[in-house]
């Protein structure tokens, strides 16, 4: 995939995965299989618990799922995997690698996305050529993220108002019964993680995420 195409492939991406390793059930590629027919757009591994050696096997299995759904796929906050297995796209959060970092370590076709909790944040990253989207929570307490408090709806309102010119996306605590208050409050881009590794039917609940979200 050429950078033109990632950065396309991100600007009409909707709806954003991330997800463990899955090693107490085995299944991640069948996950990712069906979470991507589902029509999740960007993927992402993010396993804390992995080293580096596993991150770097589990990661080429991402890669080769994500290409054959024509699916972007992101690498968190290692910038030696991602430089590694080639991963188009590469998250940090505030107390991550800085961008500029990220940047000189990865080159200029990798899209750089950054983690934003405050309004500072966000237009920092906004105002960042360097950053090719961010994301904005969490929106509701998540144990997903712990002790990171929840940013709330009001954030989000404000982050939608300026009217950012970099592609963004909600997250945190996100699932089909909140979704109507978050895109009222202006966001066209989702990230979630439990809504979908948690489902009986990842398939399913993608796509129900999926056909709610803006053409
Ligand atoms: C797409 C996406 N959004 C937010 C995060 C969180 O990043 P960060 O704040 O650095 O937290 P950790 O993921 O490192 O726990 C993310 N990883 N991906
Ligand atoms: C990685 C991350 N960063 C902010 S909230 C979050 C996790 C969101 O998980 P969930 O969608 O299950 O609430
Ligand atoms: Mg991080």
């Amino acid at each position: 995939m050429t950078s033109a195409d990632a950065r396309a492939r991100l600007a009409a991406a909707r709806l954003y995965l991330c997800t463990d390793a899955r090693e107490e059930r085995g299944d991640l590629e069948e996950f990712l299989h069906a979470a991507l027919r589902g029509g999740v757009d960007v993927v992402q591994l993010r396993d804390k618990t992995l080293d580096v050696r596993r991150e770097l096997e589990l990661q080429e299995i991402v890669a080769a799922v994500a290409t054959e759904h024509g699916a972007l796929w992101c690498v968190n906050d290692r910038a030696d995997v991602a430089s590694l297995v080639g991963a188009p796209v590469f998250h940090t959060g505030q107390d991550d690698l800085p961008v500029s970092g990220s940047r000189a370590l990865l080159g200029g076709d990798v899209l750089l996305g950054r983690s934003t909790h405050a309004a500072v944040e966000a237009a920092a990253a906004e105002a960042d050529p360097d950053v090719d989207y961010f994301c904005v929570g969490p929106l509701w307490a998540t144990p997903t993220k712990p002790g990171r408090p929840a940013v709330g709806l009001d954030l989000l309102q404000e982050v939608a108002d300026s009217r950012p010119s970099t592609p963004w996306f909600a997250i945190g605590g996100i699932d089909g019964e909140r979704l109507d208050e978050v895109l009222d409050a202006g966001a066209e881009r989702i990230v979630v993680v439990r809504a979908v590794t948690e489902a009986a039917d990842p398939e399913a609940a993608a796509r129900a995420l999926r056909e709610r979200l803006p053409a």
